[in-house]
């Protein structure tokens, strides 16, 4: 179990303290590069998985990090027991106290056999439900299945939020390379009722497919549209048995999917053990094998169990997830950082920062310890990205010269799946995969700009200023072989693992998310006053204020 001890107990994590103190401005990558020439092959690691096409390789030389720097964050791991921790989850112990819930995500994608031994209720059903959504992927993208009037589907709407929503508009925007492309998916989550008018101006009612993605089936935002998008059905329709050629459920709620009128039959089941931002793996990914076919789906599975047994099997000091997150403990306990960037030089994966996003803060922002005591320190970061080179247009000024520290990871593919005008976009892409780490590892000194202003240097001083880069700035870079599903899935599974390696140290829950409750519980209760001005009540005078403009104002 982790220690949920407070991480600045630790013995190395007083000597990072006095390590930054007493080191940090020695740090400076030109010189740690400069001076050792191995640099590069001493702090990159490759993943190799069983598939050829599945390889990625960490380069994590650009960090303001040396050997001791390096070994010292080792022994963090090692004191706050991060090792058993992982070990307990894959177990099945139930790390996720607060819930009292085992947390079994890499048991959606264990092989039956030669995987890993989970003892848990529900991960001997696992095999049944992928046979489920095997047999109805492949009859939907037959044609086999049929509508209400017999014509084949060629829409699928997934109604769902959060967990629901953003891992499998996430995996079908990365893998559209793959999907089937006459059938279209599109994604309804906003409780705004724009997001479901839109996408239902797209659709016929006698070709549709709603798949009503929700882990609990009590989501407001997701019981509303669905409820919506069924009325909108049946105005056409008229039958209510035609929902069952309609409308199939993703859920651990049998009794609430059956009380929507979703047959249990027409349900894809899974577990309490499932977290919510960690299903995509689970029924969840119904639509993700729709769009891609069901081998697919699979070899997604199959990636993210491949970075599974690199996480569970490696040492530390090789272990990619774990060097990913005590590096990242590095910048945002030691050197202040608020933030983490995620830049993937894949226009697929322009989604990967916005699934992350849940991932990474939903899990680790948290300010209490599993025991209970208020941290001392920082927790999960912010984490934010766009594709490049979308986003060197747009925020790398900042990241090259602004006044705040900015660790961001770069990922690409070596191999582009659109080798457009003879591969001349992806060479100039990748140029910029490598030259953004460059710059902001070495920089441009003043002696530099002078040199390059000519004459014009010493007539206007504050014009070299502006054109100074410090440099110094920390950057991973990823280099994957192609966007397959099994790459994917072993991207995905990585950045999963380093934020649970980041919890352990944290001794925080990653699991629950008890921060969402507050606002849902405040928004039915106002929910309940917006009739009428008189009953408006209970509030501060900015909300009551608010409310009031609201009820005068609406047509
Ligand atoms: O799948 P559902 O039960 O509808 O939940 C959808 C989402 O609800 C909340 O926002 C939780 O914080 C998320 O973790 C979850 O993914």
């Amino acid at each position: 179990m982790s220690t949920g001890k407070p991480a600045t107990q630790y013995q190395a994590w007083k000597k990072l303290q006095q390590l930054h103190s007493s080191k940090s401005s020695k740090l400076v990558l030109k010189e740690l590069f400069a001076n050792d020439p191995k640099r590069f092959s001493t702090f990159s690691e490759e993943f190799k998985a069983s598939s050829p096409d599945v390889t990625l390789l960490l380069d994590y030389s650009k960090n303001l990090i040396d050997d001791e720097v390096l070994s010292t964050l080792f022994d963090l791991a090692r004191e706050a027991s991060v090792e058993s921790f992982r070990d307990d989850m894959f177990a099945g112990k139930h790390i996720n106290t607060s819930e009292d819930r085992a947390v079994l995500h890499v048991a959606l994608r264990n092989p039956p056999t030669n995987g890993f031994k989970i003892d848990e209720e529900g991960v001997d059903e696992v095999e049944g439900v992928l046979k489920h959504i095997k047999e109805f992927s492949d009859s939907v993208r037959s044609g086999e299945w049929k509508g209400y009037t017999g014509k084949s589907i060629d829409t699928i709407v997934n109604i769902g939020i959060g967990g629901s929503d953003l891992g499998p508009v996430m995996v079908c925007e990365a893998l559209k390379h793959y999907s089937k492309r006459d059938l279209k998916t599109h994604f309804v989550s906003n409780i705004d009722g724009t997001d479901l008018a839109e996408v239902l101006k797209l659709c016929n009612t006698e070709t549709t497919l709603f798949i009503i993605a929700s882990k609990t089936f009590t989501t407001q935002e997701t019981i509303t549209n669905a409820e919506s998008a069924k009325a909108w059905f049946l105005e056409q329709a008229k039958e209510q048995s035609h929902v069952a050629k309609h409308f199939v459920a993703l859920s651990t709620n049998a009794k609430a999917v059956t009380g929507f009128g979703i047959s249990e039959s027409n349900m894809f089941a899974f577990w309490d053990w499932v977290g919510g931002r960690y299903s995509l793996w689970s029924a969840i990914g119904l639509s993700i094998a729709l769009s891609i076919g069901f081998e697919n789906f699979q070899e997604l599975l199959k990636g993210a169990h491949e970075m599974d047994k690199h996480f569970k099997s490696t040492p530390l000091e090789q272990n990619l997830p774990v060097i990913l997150a005590l590096v990242g403990i590095w910048y945002n306990d030691f050197y202040g950082a608020q933030t983490q960037a995620l830049l993937p030089y894949d226009q697929y994966l322009k989604k990967f920062a916005d699934y992350f996003q849940q991932g990474d803060m939903e899990s680790n922002g948290k300010s209490v310890t599993k025991d209970g005591s208020r941290v001392d320190y920082e927790t999960g970061p912010i984490i934010w990205g766009q594709s490049g080179t979308n986003g060197q247009h747009a925020f790398y000024q900042l990241i090259h010269q602004g006044t705040k520290l900015i660790p961001a990871d770069f990922l690409a593919p070596v191999e582009t799946l659109n080798p457009i005008s003879g591969g001349k976009h992806h060479e100039i892409l990748l140029s910029n995969f490598f030259a953004q780490p460059e710059a902001l590892a070495f920089g441009k000194t003043e002696e530099e700009v002078r040199k390059e202003l000519g004459a014009e240097a010493s007539k206007n001083a504050a014009l070299v200023k502006s054109k100074i880069f410090e440099g110094n700035k920390p950057t991973n870079s990823i280099l994957f072989q192609k966007l397959t599903p099994g790459t994917l899935g072993a991207l995905v599974a990585l950045y999963e693992h380093k934020i649970h390696v980041q919890g352990a140290i944290w001794g925080i829950n990653s699991y629950d998310q008890m921060g969402v409750e507050l606002g849902k519980v405040l928004a039915k209760n106002i929910l309940k006053q917006l009739g009428s001005e008189s009953e408006v009540q209970g509030h501060d005078s900015s909300t009551t204020g608010l409310i009031h403009y609201y009820q005068k104002n609406r047509k």
